[in-house]
């Protein structure tokens, strides 16, 4: 592995949680198709999760904010994420008890342009930003809807200082619920460290 805990690795030797995956776009004169999963391909990227819902979100105007969100075991999900109008700034949070990058953060870009995806495992937070209006996220998760199980975290928490692309000062379109998270000071985390790092592989 690389020396840095978290960032970009292409030392892929050992898998860190999240990865970017960016899937070939078979283009002819008449615009291209890809196959956005496909089980076996995502199995030799070391992700065997059995998906088990599609949603499908849309936000209106741009700046609108969506997190930061988990479920809790033994109804945390894995999830996999594309934008597929416009494009989203998306955030995974660290909230991996002892982990030694807790309360970290990595945001990526994902946009309609070049379909690239985003794997969430189980331990991170997760939340995104549209940048344009009329986005539209679909993502794919491995565990059923409980709201019972949620959890999330104040997406402005000063103490995660994560860089929300947007105009100083601005205070973007939320959830009634987003705007009532705890602070990650008082926040009581029910995932444990697993020993990965908090990286971004790009495949
Ligand atoms: C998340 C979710 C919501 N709903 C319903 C509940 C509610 O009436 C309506 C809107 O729900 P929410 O306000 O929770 O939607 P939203 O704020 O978009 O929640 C999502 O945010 C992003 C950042 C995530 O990571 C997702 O896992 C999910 O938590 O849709 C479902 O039926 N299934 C679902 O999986």
């Amino acid at each position: 592995m690389k020396d840095e805990v978290f960032g970009v690795v292409t030392d892929l030797t050992a898998t860190p949680p999240i990865q970017l995956i960016r899937r070939h776009r078979h283009a002819d004169r008449r615009g291209w198709l890809v196959e956005t999963y496909n089980r076996d391909d995502f199995v030799e990227l070391g992700i065997t999760t059995g998906f088990v819902r599609d949603i499908h979100s849309t936000s209106q105007a741009c700046f609108t904010l969506r997190g930061l969100h988990f479920q809790a075991s033994p109804h945390a999900e894995k999830k996999l994420i594309r934008c597929v109008r416009g494009r989203i700034f998306d955030v995974v949070v660290d909230i991996r008890k002892g982990s030694p990058t807790y309360g970290k953060w990595i945001g990526t870009e994902l946009a309609e342009h070049d379909g690239h995806q985003l794997y969430v495992p189980e331990g991170f937070a997760h939340g995104y930003l549209s940048l344009e209006p009329g986005c539209e996220v679909t993502y794919k998760s491995s565990g059923d809807y409980r709201p019972e199980f949620e959890g999330g975290l104040a997406w402005d928490d000063p103490d995660l200082g994560i860089h929300w692309p947007m105009p100083e000062g601005f205070r973007p379109i939320i959830s009634e619920r987003d705007g009532m998270h705890p602070p990650f000071a008082h926040f009581e985390s029910p995932f444990e460290y697993d020993g990965r790092p908090l990286a971004l592989v790009v495949r």
